[in-house]
């Protein structure tokens, strides 16, 4: 039986939640990876995400008995305690641009909790880290590991992953900081790019690079369960994703083949590649290298600029100003977001 997971909730709403189904029984519930991570996407009033701080502190209703998963569904809820509802009052039939508001609309003729972006907030990936601090937990057991640091914000990049970075001690390294770069003095300039952003009332973009260490070789297939359609899946569930490319990616276009062909070899009885231009998969297979992605994460929909939009109450064109608490920018939280995302999807493939 296929992993499968479900979050549910509105960003004001009383809670929001997550039902992880076919998770394998006894993985050990490690309470203070779980809030370690819960933590690492946790607004931290630095001005690089929203105000609105949360406790987003996990209350388990099923699923764990005497410490471990049981294998039946686990089910997760994260109070909201810190909504503000009424700065979307005045703005509620203004459907901001490149947020959910219209399609929300239209889908659920009408009927779409507006407030926070409702069910389409960004809010939804606390419980997703939940489910992916477990299914971490799970990957753990088997010698599989998930890392990912903030690739590019704006014009500003950091190194890619290297050999020595694509380890377990550089993921823990990594995890333990609170801006998840390689080089910290880029992530100073990234910060800088970000809290420039936020005073010039708009947002900012940028990349997140996610690694797989330990997969085995021969996980996948060809078809409907390849291996980058199951992770690419899950990665558009996160809201502001609008892109991801594997290995070298898009950087295939104008390569010949005798440069990014990854060249095979034994080493200790293992077939390795000489390089990992194909991020780890071949014919929606893993192939035993890494498993290497890059998503890319939009500016932030919400912006304090006054911007044209549609008044969805009479559909007229109108003028919108946003005055509300927003990330400037989301990349600084997005790392164990993404991190989470593969890590569910490396799960159910081995499921
Ligand atoms: C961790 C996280 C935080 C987010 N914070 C905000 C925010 O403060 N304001 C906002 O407008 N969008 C935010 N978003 C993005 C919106 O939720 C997203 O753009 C919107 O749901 C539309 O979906 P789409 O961009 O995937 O099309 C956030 C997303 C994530 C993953
Ligand atoms: C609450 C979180 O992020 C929210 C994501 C979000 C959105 O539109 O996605 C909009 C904002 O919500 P609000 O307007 O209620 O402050 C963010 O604060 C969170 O990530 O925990």
């Amino acid at each position: 039986m296929k992993l499968e997971y479900t979050v549910f909730g509105e960003s004001h709403g009383p809670a929001v939640g997550v039902v992880v189904e076919n998770l394998p029984s006894g993985i050990p519930i490690d309470e203070s990876f779980i809030s370690r991570e819960m933590n690492r996407r946790r607004a931290k009033g630095d001005g690089l995400s929203t105000p609105r701080i949360e406790a987003d502190v996990p209350q388990i209703l099923s699923g764990v008995f005497e410490g471990k998963t049981t294998g039946t569904p686990l089910c997760a809820v994260i109070q909201n305690g810190n909504t503000r509802s009424g700065d979307y009052d005045r703005t509620k039939n203004l459907a901001r641009p490149s947020h959910a508001d219209f399609t929300g609309f239209v889908r659920y003729k009408g009927c779409n909790d507006y407030r926070g972006g409702g069910h389409f907030s960004g809010r939804l990936t606390a419980p997703l880290v939940f489910a992916g601090a477990v299914a971490k937990l799970a990957l753990r057991e088997k010698g599989i590991f998930v890392g990912a640091h903030i690739l590019q914000v704006g014009t500003e990049k950091d190194q890619p992953f290297t050999a020595d970075s694509l380890a377990e001690s550089a993921f823990e390294a990594l995890a333990q900081k609170d801006f998840t770069v390689l080089d910290d003095n880029v992530g100073e300039r990234m910060k800088a790019i970000i809290q420039e952003a936020r005073m010039n009332l708009t947002s900012v973009g940028g990349i997140i690079q996610c690694a797989v260490i330990g997969m085995p070789c021969g996980v996948g297939s060809p078809d409907k369960d390849n291996l980058e359609g199951m992770i690419a899946r899950n990665i558009f569930r996160v809201p502001a994703v609008k892109g991801i490319e594997f290995g070298l990616g898009f950087g295939f276009a104008s390569a010949y083949g005798h440069e990014v062909n990854d060249e095979m070899r034994m080493e200790n009885g293992e077939v390795v590649t000489a390089t990992n231009h194909n991020g780890g998969i071949l014919g929606g297979i893993s192939n035993g290298m890494p498993i290497v992605f890059q998503t890319v994460i939009k500016p932030t929909a919400s912006i304090s600029r006054e911007q044209k939009t549609v008044n969805l109450a009479d559909m007229q064109d109108d003028t919108l100003v946003i005055k509300g608490r927003h990330d400037p920018c989301i990349l600084s939280r997005a790392s164990v977001v993404i991190e989470s995302a593969a890590a569910l999807s490396v799960l159910e493939a081995l499921s």
